[in-house]
């Protein structure tokens, strides 16, 4: 540290010093260098002689940073936490609780006209619409349709119920005619022939089987796995063929959304949801059935702010539990219970309380994204100690990672120029830091470039919402421009390129994001268009948000300094640097060697 013995005061050659270190601190980080000399000197004279020695970066850097955001004039609007925490917005009708008041809202009317004003300037342009009317919106989904609800149902390999519990066995009534014999049918135990029969998938990934096993013995377990790796099976299955309802705590709408629409139709499993967003009347239907003495719904998809603020809710997990039908309870992207996760939500801390409530009922913790120190915090606070940890490498060894600097000049068209060039006519998303900066670039690649692309941040409603994820999931659009209100365990096939227009807040997202691409396994991109001003724009976010808490800014300023650093990185392993984020061990050679190997370590096989 720089100072002196004279009463704290440094000598005016140190002061420089330490002024043009904070200068450049301020500068490197994208801050306006006008700004940053006003505010030093603002500092400067807050803390007077007497505190001289502690104008160092080292003492009030943060400090300076965050007084720099605050006084940069920004005119985006950043999704609030409160509106990207899923489906929240507490200050509206709850209709859960007041299941009573049948209202086909006038909220919902706001929605879709939010959304009428996009569609109506997409169409000016471009030669597709949205639709989003009341009837075409798929708010039939709770269940599946009532044709095929607890009927046998004819799947490709055979006859097989749609679900079972674990005492009655799945009834084979056909031969199978497709590629696998009836002998070997039989030799499939529960697992294999859920996993076959209903998700059509040819086997169980090794960790699925062991999660699923550990699982149906009722014990608490904690699963790492990638994005991608295929941890909704690990709950699922054991859902479907336990006993009760298994109750999934979900963090985002899209991602339940996501989830509750396939399970009813692409696999006719019964599946619901609760959230502030349905009518009475939809709520009404769900909670009448799980009054039900035996409820025919397997999964109940719930966000953690009905855990945390419903009376009504836990009542009703109360008479499950009387009536032997709480079979589990889940808790994906666990890692939002940590608040040194990238991704904390304050609600998600309320459940501690389901082992508390329930100390029998088995709990089951999934996440791609923990570091060493969340992973600790998630078992703490979910009060699982002991659970059986299932954990695997984070390598996704088929997405290709890279960064570019974003032209400083026309950014818009450097992005519309390398989607025409390289990702054309391939599915793809574009995070953006603000609601503004999705719109613009949603605007720029409809308008200058034809390419069909539509946006989704937390602004847009319920609905609207809805029917952007359909049109990208139906390939009916090419990209989706989202904030980080879309992401989270959305799981479309082939996302073949991700695209970061804004670096992300953390690796921890960055990593949750990007892990959106391959999810087919065939090689994709994670691209990232970096200037060092976003890091400033990323400041003055986590001051808007619980940045003004002291230790919540410090810590994002922390995730936000390592992603910048991976961004501005030249020469070490991309894949290294991600893995090593969360703890693994990784050799740089099987990037490099590997058929994706990232930008750093193309350029070095190239030398
Ligand atoms: N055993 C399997 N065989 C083949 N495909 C599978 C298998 N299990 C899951 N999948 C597929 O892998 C994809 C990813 O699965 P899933 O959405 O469960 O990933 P995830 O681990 O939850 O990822 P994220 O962390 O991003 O949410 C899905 O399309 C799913 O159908
Ligand atoms: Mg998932």
């Amino acid at each position: 540290m720089v100072t002196n013995s004279n009463n704290g005061k440094k000598n005016d050659m140190d002061m420089e010093t330490e002024k043009a270190r904070l200068l450049s601190l301020a500068t490197d980080f994208g801050f306006d260098e006008d700004a940053a000399r006003l505010c030093l000197h603002q500092i400067v004279q807050l803390y007077g002689d007497d505190g001289q020695e502690f104008v160092t970066v080292e003492h009030c850097g943060d400090d300076y940073l965050a007084r720099l955001a605050d006084c940069t004039q920004v005119d985006e609007d950043w999704d609030t936490p409160i509106e990207v925490d899923s489906t929240s917005t507490r200050a509206k009708n709850d209709a859960f609780e007041n299941l009573d008041q049948f209202c086909e809202s006038e909220e919902e009317e706001a929605e879709t006209h939010a959304f009428d004003d996009l569609n109506e300037a997409f169409n000016k342009d471009m030669d597709f619409d949205v639709e989003i009317s009341a009837d075409k919106v798929p708010f039939q989904w709770l269940f599946p349709s009532p044709a095929t609800q607890g009927k046998t149902t004819k799947y490709k390999d055979g006859l097989i119920t749609p679900f079972c519990s674990t005492s009655i066995k799945p009834t084979i009534q056909e031969p199978s005619t497709g590629g696998i014999t009836f002998d070997q049918l039989q030799a499939l135990d529960d697992f294999d022939l859920a996993a076959i029969a209903i998700f059509k998938h040819k086997s169980l990934r090794p960790l699925q089987r062991k999660a699923c096993e550990t699982a149906m013995a009722g014990k608490d377990c904690f699963i790492l796995m990638p994005t991608g790796g295929g941890k909704s099976l690990c709950y699922q299955l054991p859902a479907i063929l336990s006993q009760g309802v298994t109750i999934v705590v979900s963090p985002l709408l899209s991602l339940i959304q996501d989830q509750v629409i396939s399970l009813v139709e692409k696999f006719d499993i019964p599946a619901a949801l609760i959230n502030s967003h349905q009518t009475s009347s939809q709520a009404a239907s769900v909670i009448q059935e799980l009054r039900k003495q035996s409820p025919s719904c397997k999964l109940l998809y719930v966000t953690p702010e009905k855990i945390a603020s419903s009376d009504t809710f836990w009542t009703l997990l109360k008479s499950l539990q009387a009536k032997g039908q709480l079979a589990r309870f889940v808790i994906d992207e666990a890692h939002c219970v940590s608040q040194w996760g990238h991704d904390f939500r304050p609600d998600y801390k309320a459940l501690g309380m389901l082992k508390q409530q329930f100390p029998r009922i088995p709990v089951m913790a999934l996440t791609a994204t923990a570091t060493q120190d969340v992973r600790k915090d998630i078992l703490k606070i979910l009060k699982i100690p002991h659970a059986f940890v299932l954990e695997m490498g984070f390598d996704r060894p088929n997405l290709t990672y890279e960064v570019l600097l974003k032209d400083p000049k026309d950014s818009l068209k450097q992005l519309g120029q390398l989607i025409m060039e390289r990702f054309s006519s391939q599915s793809g998303i574009i995070y953006c830091l603000s609601k503004n900066e999705c719109m613009d670039v949603c605007n720029f690649l409809n308008q200058k470039c034809r390419i069909k692309t539509l946006y989704y941040h937390a602004g847009l409603g319920s609905r609207a919402r809805i029917a952007v994820q359909r049109k990208w999931q139906r390939n009916e659009v090419q990209i989706i421009c989202a904030t980080i209100a879309f992401g989270m365990g959305i799981d479309k096939p082939d996302v073949r390129f991700v695209i970061h227009n804004s670096m992300s807040k953390a690796i921890e997202g960055y990593y949750q994001e990007s892990g959106r691409a391959g999810r087919d396994d065939l090689p994709s991109t994670c691209l990232i268009l970096f200037q060092k001003k976003d890091f400033s724009r990323i400041a003055c976010l986590l001051r808007m948000g619980q940045g003004r808490r002291k230790d919540r800014f410090k810590v994002g300023m922390e995730q936000a300094r390592k992603m910048q650093a991976y961004c501005a990185e030249k020469v070490r392993c991309r894949r290294e640097m991600l893995l090593e984020h969360f703890g693994e061990t990784y050799n740089r050679k099987l990037c490099q060697k590997g058929i994706n190997p990232c930008d750093n370590c193309r350029k070095l096989s190239n030398r």
